[in-house]
This record gives structure tokens, C-alpha cells and sequence, in this order.
């Protein structure tokens, strides 16, 4: 296992610049799918910072109740509603996305664990799959050999623990996580202070980021971006490293205006701009 560091250097390895002549179509679709009654906030921030990294189109697939809280809130991303009025019960789609990110919000009725199945039984694009989508493989194994080569988990330490058990030491946390990464071919983003990427080879550890993002809404709005460089034909890894380095970096620059306390995920999409704009100077 090689331990590397996230920095600027590694990210303007990675990072490409539009092209003068790119259109929607070319800047990638992302499907973003989850929300519950009561949850729908979480799509909105994914979505929201899904757009904001640059993705030309995304589509959010949320139970009808979230309808017009989506329309309303984000007007820039298309909504595909499922038929129960609270929750995610069966995943169709007609479009055909470039990315997929699923679970942020989406609960763990039966319902939704039989859709989820049922949907993973067919997908073969770039996923990502975050909270709820990760607490239902930690109920349910079998899901995992089901999963695309390098697909994204991004477990925060509680919903890592439902996935691999407990941990005694840091090494035995990452030897779990190895065997699991490698078994199917899995790409770990660790969320933490600081988040860790890794893919059962390289450990990369972030440099950006701070304690304001302790606050409902920023994994969410990290499932977003990560997944908006997937559609936009970023390799899962890179896509990873870039998402994880450029959320942190914008609580690095909004902390002057915000403090600490007062940052809320709202501001995480709202910084996304600086925070490019950073990369070129
Ligand atoms: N506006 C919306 O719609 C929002 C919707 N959301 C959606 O809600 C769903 C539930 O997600 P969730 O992470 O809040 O709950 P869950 O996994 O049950 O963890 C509960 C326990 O785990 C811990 N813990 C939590 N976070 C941790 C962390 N970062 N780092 C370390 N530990 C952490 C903590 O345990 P403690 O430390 O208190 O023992 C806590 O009590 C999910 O689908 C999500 O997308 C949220 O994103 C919020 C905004
Ligand atoms: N003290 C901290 N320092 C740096 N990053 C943090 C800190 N606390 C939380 N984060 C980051 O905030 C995000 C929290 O993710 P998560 O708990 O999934 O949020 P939510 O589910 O509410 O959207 C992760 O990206 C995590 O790395
Ligand atoms: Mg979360």
C-alpha cells in the first residue's frame, strides 16, 4: 500500500479546462437518485453541486413528494419521480446517463431495498453510492458483487463500520477496507477529518477541508461534485480525488466570510466557482 498525499500539484494533474466549443450534451448527464419524505434537501445539494462542477445536464429520479421542492429549488435540473408519493420503490429511467449517484436521503424501507437490488441487477454505468445506498449493501452482502468495476463508495465512519464491522486500530480499518476494495473492485472515499481516498493499492490523504463542514448536507454535496466529474468522463479514482480536494477547498475559502459555525452545506455549491477559479491562478 503506497501512502500519497492530495494536493494542488496531484489536482492540477487531473484537472482539465473546458474546451471552448464544449455544449451540455458534451459536459455529461448525471443521474442523481434518492430523497424520502422529509429528505429531499439531500438531492437538492447533490444536485445543486452536481451542476456547480460542471456537469452539463442532471437529472434527479426522488419519490413524488420532492416534485416541486425540486423544480422549485433548482429549476436547472430535470426531476423523474417515482410513483410512491414517499419513497423510492422502483428505479426506471428512459434517459441514458453518463454517471449514476444513488442513496443520499433514499432511507432503507423494503421497498427501496428491493428497488435498489433490482436497479443494481441492470446498471453498468459509473456509479456512486453514498448513505443510505451503502447502510443497504451493509444489510445486505450479496449486493456487492453486483457493483460496476470502481465503484465509488463514500462512507462516513458510522456508515463504514455497517459496511466492514468494527476496528480496533487504523491499519486494521484499512486492512478491511483493502480486502473489500479489491474483492470488487471498489474505490473508498473515507470521509473524515481529514477524508482519505483509497483503492486497495493508494491511500491518498486530503490536504483541504475543515471543521465547518461538520454540517448536514456536505456528504451529500460531495456525492454531487465526485459524481458531476464521473459524467464528465473523469476515471472513478480521479474523479474521487478531485471531488474530495475541491469540497474541502471550499470550506477553505468560504470560512472567512462564514466562520466556522455559520457554514452550512448551501455554501458548499455557492464556493464551488472560487474554488475553480483558485486552481488557475
Ligand atoms: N437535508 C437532508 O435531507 C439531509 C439528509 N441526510 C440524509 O440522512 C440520512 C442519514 O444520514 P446521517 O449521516 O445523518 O445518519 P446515519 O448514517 O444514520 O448516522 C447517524 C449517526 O452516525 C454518526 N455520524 C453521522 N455523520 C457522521 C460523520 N460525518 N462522521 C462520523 N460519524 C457520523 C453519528 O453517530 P454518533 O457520533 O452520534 O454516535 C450519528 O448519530 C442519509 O441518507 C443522508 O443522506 C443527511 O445528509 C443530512 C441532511
Ligand atoms: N471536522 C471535519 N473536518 C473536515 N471535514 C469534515 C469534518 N467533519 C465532517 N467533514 C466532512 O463533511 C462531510 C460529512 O459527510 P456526511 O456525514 O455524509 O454528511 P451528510 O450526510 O450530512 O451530507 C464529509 O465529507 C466529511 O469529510
Ligand atoms: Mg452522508
Amino acid at each position: 500500500m503506497e501512502n500519497l498525499i492530495l494536493d494542488l500539484k496531484k489536482i492540477l494533474a487531473i484537472y482539465k479546462p473546458l474546451e471552448q466549443k464544449t455544449h451540455k450534451g458534451s459536459q455529461g448527464h448525471a443521474l442523481i437518485i434518492g430523497g424520502s419524505y422529509g429528505k429531499i434537501g439531500s438531492i437538492v445539494l447533490a444536485s445543486k453541486a452536481c451542476l456547480r462542477s460542471g456537469c452539463g445536464l442532471v437529472t434527479a429520479l426522488i419519490p413524488k413528494c420532492g416534485y416541486d421542492v425540486l423544480q422549485t429549488a433548482l429549476p436547472e435540473a430535470m426531476v423523474l419521480t417515482d410513483d410512491n408519493e414517499r419513497c423510492i420503490s422502483n428505479i426506471e429511467f428512459e434517459i441514458e446517463p453518463k454517471a449514476i449517484a444513488i442513496g443520499m436521503g433514499m432511507g432503507q424501507e423494503m421497498l427501496t431495498q428491493k428497488a435498489f437490488h433490482q436497479f443494481l441487477k441492470t446498471n453498468n454505468k459509473p456509479l456512486l453510492i453514498d448513505a443510505d445506498g451503502i447502510n443497504i449493501l451493509a444489510r445486505n452482502k450479496n449486493l456487492l458483487e453486483l457493483l460496476p468495476e470502481k465503484t465509488i463508495l463514500t462512507p462516513h465512519k458510522k456508515e463504514l463500520e455497517r459496511l466492514i464491522g468494527s476496528w480496533k486500530s487504523e491499519e486494521e480499518k484499512l486492512k478491511l477496507i483493502g480486502t473489500l476494495a479489491k474483492k470488487f473492485s471498489l474505490i473508498f472515499v473515507i470521509k473524515g477529518a481529514p477524508t482519505h481516498i483509497f483503492d486497495g493499492e493508494n491511500l491518498y490523504k486530503n490536504t483541504t477541508g475543515n471543521p465547518a463542514l461538520a454540517t448536514a448536507g456536505s456528504g451529500d454535496s460531495l456525492s454531487g461534485i465526485i459524481t458531476s466529474f464521473l459524467a464528465q468522463g473523469y476515471k472513478p479514482l480521479e474523479a474521487s480525488l478531485f471531488g474530495v480536494y475541491l469540497h474541502g477547498l471550499t470550506a477553505d475559502i468560504a470560512i472567512s466570510a462564514t466562520g466556522y459555525e455559520s457554514f452550512i452545506a448551501s455554501d458548499i455549491s455557492e464556493n464551488l466557482g472560487k474554488a475553480f477559479l483558485s486552481l488557475n491562478k
